[in-house]
């Protein structure tokens, strides 16, 4: 498949003239071929306008249709073959293997949804039956189902080049939900994003779809990204990336005269707890999977270990000194683009600078845009006393929390902003404590793990990536497994509709087969 920098839209490509954006190999600094066209106002209107023309007859596709269409997805984006994961490794520094297991990720994601679709529990489908004999008053008839919002704006994540990306998680959500979807590629890997664009869009062909289904657009600066999130045809967005770039696109989706859902996932640095049972049987067996946590992807996830918080004394310190020495081993690692090298070096230099604030140790010098683990340590009083020691430091960067004692390390913990993951390490020994500070982990996470680390995020029906503010800028959802569909979607009620008009999925005979709540019940299909 051949990247030619253009726009995707209305099921063609063409030349974007809203200014030039040239990917860059962060390891080299060199830029690579292939001079992507940024969107123009003109080009941003047509693609919304399209996803509005298209959402009526794509939200009336049945969901085995729609089911169809994600695994087409994922079997256009597999037919692609190395050519994409050699364009992502030049665009982004990541390793094949990586790249390899993400689009292994990403097919399963689109897969799983089609799932999803097919099950029919995503309708959460309610009938309350008429009681017209009741007293005082007659019931109605009242049955409810969710139906999709609208067209979904998208931003691809730098670190995630195809599971956060133009065909991610939160496209594969939008998609299954019903929504039509406009993506605003990542300006660091615009030819991989174009590669799956182009998949996405053979898709809607093979199926028959309206083209305004997808549309890809690339932008030279803001304009067009903040125009999305304007546009009155957009009736939600996703989006991973940077706090800052999140809170402004939040203010875009709230200060439109229809205010809309942007589900912005943001910053966490994912709190490891280490409870005392754990540090002193094995604090030091701990710190060869803490590094290998720290140090994957060069520290670029989100759910990166970035805050160690334990009570002071001999075993945090065996704990610190075991990890110190893996660090110092620990080669550095390419970042994804020279821009989050600088503000990782920067973030480093300001952690160093902070008074309290001490280096327990560094990794292995690197080479051009690669970045350096570095372990820190600060009392617990300090990080209390200064608020910055919790900004994301989007790398393999870690802060050791030493609190005098257990009650100090509560109070931490209740001074904590909102986090996708807490790990507690804990013994049998340990249970106590662990029930005690449960309630409050769970008030601060959107998931709390045992004995282990928050990276490597499961993708499934049970798992949450999420959290609250600042992981993300809506607590009440994941961006990650099948509950994603619900950010996408909202529920209607039907009151004495009669049996003409009322959806499928409603319908007495209940012809899709579905699991249903009727009167309270659930009776399956
Ligand atoms: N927590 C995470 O998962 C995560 C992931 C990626 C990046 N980051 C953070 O973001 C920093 C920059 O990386 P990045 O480029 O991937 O993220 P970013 O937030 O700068 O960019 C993400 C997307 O938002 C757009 N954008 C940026 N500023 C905007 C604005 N003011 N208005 C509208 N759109 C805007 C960009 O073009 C891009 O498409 C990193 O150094 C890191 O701190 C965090
Ligand atoms: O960077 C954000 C996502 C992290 C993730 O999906 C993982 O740890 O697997």
């Amino acid at each position: 498949m051949t990247i030619t920098g253009e726009l995707l839209i209305d099921g063609g490509a063409r030349p974007g003239t809203g200014g030039a954006i040239h990917a860059v190999d962060p390891s080299t600094g060199a830029t690579l071929d292939v001079t992507f066209g940024g969107a123009t106002k003109a080009d941003l209107d047509e693609a919304c306008a399209l996803a509005a023309a298209a959402f009526g007859p794509y939200r009336a596709t049945s969901p085995e249709q729609r089911a169809v269409f994600l695994e087409t997805v994922a079997a256009k984006i597999e037919a692609i073959g190395d050519d994409l994961i050699v364009r992502a490794m030049a665009e982004t520094g990541l390793p094949r293997a990586r790249l390899e297991g993400e689009r292994g990720r990403t097919m399963g994601q689109l897969k799983m949804f089609a799932g999803v679709l097919r099950d029919g529990g995503w309708l959460e489908a309610r009938i309350d039956p008429a009681q017209p004999d009741r007293k005082p008053l007659p019931r109605p008839d009242l049955r409810l189902r969710n139906v999709p919002l609208g067209p979904v704006a998208v931003f691809g994540a730098s670190n995630f080049p195809l599971a956060f990306s133009v065909a991610g998680g939160d496209t594969a959500s939008a998609l299954a939900a019903g929504c039509p979807v406009v993506v605003k590629a990542h300006p660091a890997h615009p030819g991989t994003s174009e590669l799956v664009g182009r998949a996405v869009q053979e898709a809607v062909k093979a199926c028959g779809l309206p083209s305004g289904v997808f549309a890809l657009l690339h932008d030279a600066g803001i304009e067009i990204s903040q125009g999305l999130v304007a546009d009155a045809r957009i009736k939600a967005a996703g989006f991973t990336g940077s706090r800052r770039a999140g809170l402004a696109l939040t203010a875009v989706a709230q200060g439109r005269p229809e205010p809309i859902p942007f589900y912005a996932e943001m910053s966490s640095i994912n709190p490891v707890l280490l409870l005392p049972n754990a540090l002193k049987a094995r604090g030091a067996a701990i710190a060869p999977d803490f590094v290998a946590a720290l140090t994957q992807g060069a520290g670029q996830f989100c759910t990166n270990p970035g805050l160690i918080l334990g009570i002071d004394g001999p075993e945090l310190d065996a704990f610190l000194a075991a990890t110190a020495e893996v660090i110092a081993k620990a080669p550095a690692g390419q970042m994804l683009t020279p821009g989050i090298c600088k503000a990782y070096t920067g973030g480093v230099k300001a952690l160093a600078e902070t008074s309290g604030v001490t280096e327990v140790a560094h990794g292995l010098e690197g080479g051009h845009g690669q970045g350096r683990a570095t372990l820190f340590s600060v009392d617990a009083a300090t990080f209390l006393a200064t608020p910055h020691l919790q900004d994301e430091v989007f790398g393999a960067a870690s802060l050791v929390v030493r609190a005098q004692d257990l009650a100090q390390l509560t109070q931490v913990l209740a001074a904590l902003e909102g986090q996708l993951t807490i790990a507690v390490h804990m013994e049998e020994a340990d249970t106590d404590l662990a029930r005690a500070l449960l309630p409050t982990l769970e008030l601060k996470a959107g998931r709390v793990l045992v004995n282990g680390f928050g990276t490597g995020v499961e993708v499934g029906h049970a798992m949450v990536h999420g959290g609250p503010f600042p992981s993300t800028s809506d607590s009440r959802s994941t961006s990650v497994g099948s509950l994603a569909i619900f950010r996408f979607l909202r529920p209607v009620s039907y009151q004495n509709l009669p049996a003409a008009l009322l959806p499928v999925e409603l319908q007495d005979a209940n012809p899709l087969g579905i699991a249903r709540r009727v009167d309270g019940k659930v009776v399956l299909a």
